[in-house]
């Protein structure tokens, strides 16, 4: 008997999305299906070209096809649609997804962090932003290599806009790059609010799946800057496993989960999880203490995003203006992954919660 489209959606409807916990044929995951006489094609759109489970979707949806596609050839591509529920936000319009990466303590490793977790998710194939708004150490242009760079600037209806400087497949603007090098500024908490809401309004961003913000530690006027001025997807918090960082990042986070700020929390991060030596990563010594940022997750009942280790090349990457996620080996699977979580959990929250609204505050 011919097989048609429809037995072949029929199949399909019984393969799951693990994460968004319902079937491809509902969630519209299936494209440009096509039964002919040799073969059968069809498209998955995943909701993140970082999604981690693509491969088993694949061969979910390979075997359901199977058991009705008799001799005829089967197809399957993979394509990704990065989702967002800002829907028409008039801020940014063309930004699916703001991400807010925290800290409570000072050089926990966030903007190493926000740097490596960007060039991995532009390497998974997404349009990747980033604005650097830690006045109190604009890292982002060191560890781009960028820091002499001036962004340049355009006119668009009428408006002047500044260029993002881009570097590693990432468009980047940052409160470091207003300042000249080695000109010791002191930022007031105002200047630094304007200069972020220039980053958001006056900025040729384009099309872009993710914004990352890389915020100061602690709680400050910037966090609240950014919730009043933009619908903010969901945080990342960034902490090493000591007692000191974790108590600092729990009240970071408490921070988002306020009822009047009500960003969803993405997860938690532990950077500095262990120290490895580079050449031997099976050895891992826990030198600030084990599983401080997987235990803050579980008792604030988020997600546990995944673990960075202590590598000498991860600082070194950072001096030298070269992300070590671009580097083979550890360092590169540690970032890769951690991309995957971010993307899985924006993908999660996207699916099963509201859109974030702007704070107003009087
Ligand atoms: N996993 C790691 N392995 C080795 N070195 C690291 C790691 N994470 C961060 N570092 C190094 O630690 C230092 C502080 O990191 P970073 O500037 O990213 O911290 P931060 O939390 O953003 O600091 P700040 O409080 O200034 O914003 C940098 O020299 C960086 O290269």
């Amino acid at each position: 008997m011919k097989v048609t489209e429809k037995d072949v959606l029929k199949a399909l409807s019984t393969v799951q999305d693990p994460d968004l916990k319902k079937d491809l044929v509902t969630l519209e995951m299936i494209k440009d299906l096509k039964v002919d006489d040799s073969q059968i094609s069809f498209t998955v759109e995943l909701t993140t070209p970082a999604c981690p489970l693509k491969e088993k979707i694949k061969n979910d949806c390979l075997e359901a096809v199977e058991a009705i596609s008799g001799d005829l050839e089967i197809k399957i591509e993979m394509t990704a649609q990065v989702t967002s529920v800002r829907g028409q936000s008039f801020t940014l319009p063309k930004v699916k997804n703001i991400i807010a990466i925290s800290s409570g303590k000072g050089g926990v490793g966030k903007s190493t962090v926000t740097a490596n977790l960007a060039v991995a998710l532009a390497k998974s194939g997404a349009e990747v932003g980033v604005i650097d708004a830690d006045i109190f150490g604009p890292s982002i242009p060191t560890m781009f290599n960028c820091e002499y760079e001036q962004p340049e600037m355009v006119q668009e209806d009428g408006k002047n806009l500044i260029v993002p400087i881009m570097q590693y497949g990432v468009k980047l603007v940052s409160i470091g790059l207003l300042t000249p090098k080695d000109n010791a500024i002191v930022w007031r908490g105002p200047m630094a609010s304007s200069a972020l809401k220039q980053f958001i309004s006056d900025v040729k961003w384009g099309e872009l799946d993710y914004l990352l913000i890389d915020l100061p530690p602690g709680t400050s006027d910037i966090h609240l800057t950014l919730v009043q001025s933009v619908p903010v997807t969901g945080a990342v918090i960034v902490t090493s496993p000591q007692k000191v960082a974790i108590a600092d990042a729990k009240k970071g986070l408490s921070m988002f989960k306020l009822p009047q700020i009500n960003v969803p929390v993405l997860g938690v991060v532990e950077n500095m999880a262990y120290f490895t030596p580079e050449e031997l990563p099976d050895n891992k010594y826990y030198i600030f203490g084990q599983d401080g940022g997987r235990e803050l997750a579980e008792k604030e009942d988020v997600p546990f995003l995944g673990e960075i280790p202590i590598v000498q090349s991860i600082r070194e990457s950072g001096d030298s203006g070269f992300p070590a996620v671009m580097k083979e080996g550890v360092t590169e699977d540690a970032f890769m992954n951690l991309a995957k979580s971010v993307a899985r959990q924006v993908a999660i929250r996207n699916a099963s919660k509201e859109k974030t609204k702007v704070v107003q505050m009087n």
